[in-house]
Order: C-alpha cells, then structure tokens, then sequence
C-alpha cells in the first residue's frame, strides 16, 4: 500500500521563503500543503494559493484547525509569532520545523518547553552546504587555537530584518565550540568608532545588506602572515526549502524532543 502523503502547514506562508516551501510542495506527490497562514490582516489572507493547489485552497490566519490537520508545521515568520505558534503545535500535537531567526535566549527557552511535547527541529540555515560547513569550522577553529583571529561577514537582500543573520551566530558558535568556548563570552557585535585593538579569542560579526542576496556567509580564520576563508554561498532560496521539507519528512513521527538539522543529515 502506498504511504499516506505528509501533511504540511506553513507559517509565513506569503513570504519569500513561504513562496519556496508552496512551490517546492507542488513539485512533491509524497507532501500534502493542509495550510498556508499568514497574520491577520496580511493581504493575502483569504487569497487562493494557486495551482497546482485547488481553489479552496487559501492564505488563511487562523493557526489552530492547521495544527491539529497538520503532521507537521514549517515556521519561516517572525520570532514575535513564535510563542502563539509553539502553543498551537502543542495543542494539536504537530511536528514543527523553525527556520525563523533573530531567536533570543526567550524564544530559546520556549522551544526547549514545547519539545516536551512535540518533536521540533530548529534551524537557523536548513541548507545541506551550511550544516557541512559549521563542521568544518569547529574542526578548524579547534585546529588553529585563539591566536587566529575569527571573523564572520555575511551578506543578505536589503529587507532582512536582522542581524547578524542566524546562520552568522550559528557558524560563530560553532567555532566557539571548536576553541571550547561559549560564544556569547568572547563575541564582537557591531564595531564603530574607537575600538581599541582585537581582543585575542573573541569572534567577531561583519553584516551587509543589499540587493537580492539569498545569503553569503565567510568564516575569516586570519593568523601571523596567512588567512583561511571558508563560505557558503546560496545562489537561491530553494535550498532552503528543500533541506526544510527533509527535515519535516525526517521529523514527521519521531518522539517529542529537540532536534537539529545535523540530525536529519546523519552528520
Ligand atoms: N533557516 C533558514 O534556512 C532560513 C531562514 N530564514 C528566516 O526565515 C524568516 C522569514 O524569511 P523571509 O521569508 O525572507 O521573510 P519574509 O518577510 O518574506 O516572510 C515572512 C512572512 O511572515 C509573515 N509574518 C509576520 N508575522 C507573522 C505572524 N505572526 N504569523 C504568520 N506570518 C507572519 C510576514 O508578513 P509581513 O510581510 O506582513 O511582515 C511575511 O509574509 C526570517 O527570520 C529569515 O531570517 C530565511 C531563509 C532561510
Ligand atoms: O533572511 C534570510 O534571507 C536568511 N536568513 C537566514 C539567516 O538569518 O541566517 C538564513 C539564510 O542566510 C537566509
């Protein structure tokens, strides 16, 4: 017999990362779109989503009925939507994959409260390249010690909304790891005006925004007289979307906990 299509609700649905998720659902018989939501009062709300979707197939703001049809959530919002969205899984028991960033310590905590519950993976950057490349960081980090200094720059499109970028702070912990370190101890956030000199260990963030950047993110490794520079460069948004939808077809039926992107690759 024929498994039984994933049924999949987006959060965030209008937007450009919601926009890759529906069209790279299209493209997938063994997934099933049950609902697209957006917030209310979101021009799209009450919209159909369009073919190959049937017409009563609409944007919708309304996360709970979503939940409890869904098997699992996929949240690329905001993080100021996230604590309604994790009650939402909870009550309907869904899955949840969250590719939202600009997460602080709060929202950390409130994931960690509803894994209690349901399985939720969160992941700044769902790209197969990005998870391969935190590894590498961390074994360099570890290899080179603090006398390299490690700086991470990332550039994005001109309407992101935060900064450092998820990915940036995730390869930044990474590295932390990599030199036994917690990040938020040793991190340089923003330099401007009369700095004072490099602090030896600490990891620093460069961030640019413009244009149509799906994301560019470099771990600068610089050390006496040679520099190492390891990136990620995503040439478009479907990378995204399609390690996403792995994940929320790995994540689909496992046991409530927290779960990472490095689980879903094995890695
Ligand atoms: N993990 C990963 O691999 C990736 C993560 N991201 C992250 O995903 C998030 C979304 O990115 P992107 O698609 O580019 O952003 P967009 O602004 O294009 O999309 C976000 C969508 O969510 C909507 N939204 C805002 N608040 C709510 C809410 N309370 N409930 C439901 N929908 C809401 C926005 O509406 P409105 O336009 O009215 O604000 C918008 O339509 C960002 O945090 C981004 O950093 C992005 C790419 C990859
Ligand atoms: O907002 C984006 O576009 C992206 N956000 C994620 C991040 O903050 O790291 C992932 C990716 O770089 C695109």
């Amino acid at each position: 017999m024929a498994k039984a299509a994933i049924k999949i609700g987006i959060l965030g649905a209008g937007g450009r990362m919601g926009q890759a998720l529906i069209a790279a659902i299209g493209a997938q018989p063994t997934l099933k779109l049950v609902g697209a939501i957006e917030h209310a009062g979101h021009h799209l709300v009450g919209t159909p989503i369009g073919p190959p979707f049937p017409p009563q197939l609409t944007f919708c703001s309304n996360h709970g009925p979503i939940a409890y049809a869904s098997d699992v959530l996929i949240d690329f919002s905001a993080a100021a939507a996230l604590e309604a969205t994790l009650d939402s899984a909870c009550e309907g028991n869904a899955a949840m994959v969250i590719g939202t960033t600009g997460l602080e310590p709060h929202h950390h905590a409130m994931i960690d409260r509803a894994a209690k519950s349901v399985p939720i993976l969160q992941a700044a950057n769902t790209s197969l390249g990005v998870a391969l490349l935190a590894r590498l960081v961390t074994e360099a980090a570890r290899a080179l010690g603090p006398d390299w200094d490690i700086e991470i720059s990332e550039l994005h499109h001109r309407f992101k909304v935060d900064a450092p970028s998820g990915t940036a702070l995730a390869l930044g912990a990474a590295a932390a790891t990599g030199r036994g370190v917690k990040l938020d101890k040793v991190s340089d956030r923003g330099r401007d005006g009369i700095t004072g000199a490099r602090m030896t260990g600490h990891i620093g963030f460069a961030s640019l925004r413009g244009g149509s950047a799906a994301g560019d993110h470099t771990v600068l490794f610089a050390g006496e007289g040679e520099r190492i520079e390891l990136r990620h460069l995503a040439e478009g948004r479907e990378i995204f979307a399609r390690g996403a939808l792995k994940a929320a077809v790995w994540l689909a039926g496992k046991p409530a906990g927290r779960y990472s992107m490095d689980d879903v690759l094995g890695m």
